[in-house]
């Protein structure tokens, strides 16, 4: 069966989009496909999937899956390309509420190529710890509707190749944890690498950026209101976490193809 696709990312996290309004063509997205779209040898390529189907009020849902097929709740750099989808193909006008198993999300523009996303409150759930490479690091436990957890390091290659999972505890984090590892850079400016539940190490993670700010701004104790900047292996996202207890995030949308496949 032969199906449209298109391919996009948000500061180089990478997404397959799949079109599938009624939700007749995907189904329940089997488990499998999801993975070989994403293979980068044998597949399109990806960090994970976006389907975009409509739910029962007629609201477009973006349903999320990792690259090595799970679900996630929410993907915050795949909202912003998401919503671009939706404004440049399927005549969806701006800004845009966008459904998500974390809640609504509205997207708006903010420049050229630049979308903002309203992600919501954050949840701050104590503290916790990480292993990696065989050294255990505190880390602060985050949800942006899908679970975090910031440490902070001197060095971003404390982080070590981050090619298996970092260790964590199972108690905290039943469903498994997104990690990230955080160097201050400056005032309100910080870098990060991250390792993605169900994906691996990734370019960037919007929903983990948020949570960064988050533990940072929390650490500093800066005042609701303040933008912090932060910079990933793809990219630069801006993070505001506002008076009203919403953080925002901003950054690119981009599309850089689109086809038809059979995988
Ligand atoms: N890259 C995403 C997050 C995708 C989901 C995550 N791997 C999870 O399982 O929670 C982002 O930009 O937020």
């Amino acid at each position: 069966m032969s199906y449209r696709f298109l391919k996009g990312h948000g500061t180089e996290n990478d997404f397959v989009i799949l079109p599938d309004p009624d939700g007749t063509v995907h189904g329940d997205l089997p488990a499998e496909r999801v993975r070989a779209l994403c293979d980068r040898r044998a597949g399109i390529g990806g960090d994970g999937v976006l389907r975009a189907v409509r739910d029962e009020d007629g609201r477009w849902f973006m349903d999320y899956r990792n690259s090595d097929g799970s679900v996630s709740e929410m993907c915050g750099n795949g909202v912003r390309v998401f919503a671009r989808y939706l404004h440049e193909h399927e005549g969806a006008d701006l800004p845009i509420e966008v459904a998500t198993r974390a809640g609504i999300k509205t997207v708006t523009r903010a420049g050229d190529g630049l979308f903002t996303v309203d992600m919501g409150s954050p949840e701050v759930l104590g503290d916790t710890k990480v292993t990696v490479d065989g050294a255990t690091h505190e880390a602060r436990h985050v949800s942006m509707g899908n679970p975090h957890a910031v440490t902070f390091v001197d060095d971003l290659a404390e982080a070590g190749t981050l090619l298996e999972e970092p260790g964590y505890d199972p108690a905290v984090y039943p469903a498994g944890v997104n990690v990230e590892f955080v160097r201050r850079v400056g005032e309100h400016h910080v870098e990060m690498r991250v390792h993605e539940r169900g994906s691996g190490e990734t370019r960037s993670c919007g929903t983990g950026a948020c949570a960064v700010m988050v533990a940072a701004a929390l650490a500093d104790d800066a005042p609701r209101g303040t933008t912090y900047t932060v910079d990933v292996p793809g990219g630069t996202l801006r993070i505001e976490w506002t008076e009203g207890d919403r953080v925002l995030m901003t950054g690119p949308a981009v599309i850089v193809a689109e086809g038809r496949s059979d995988l």
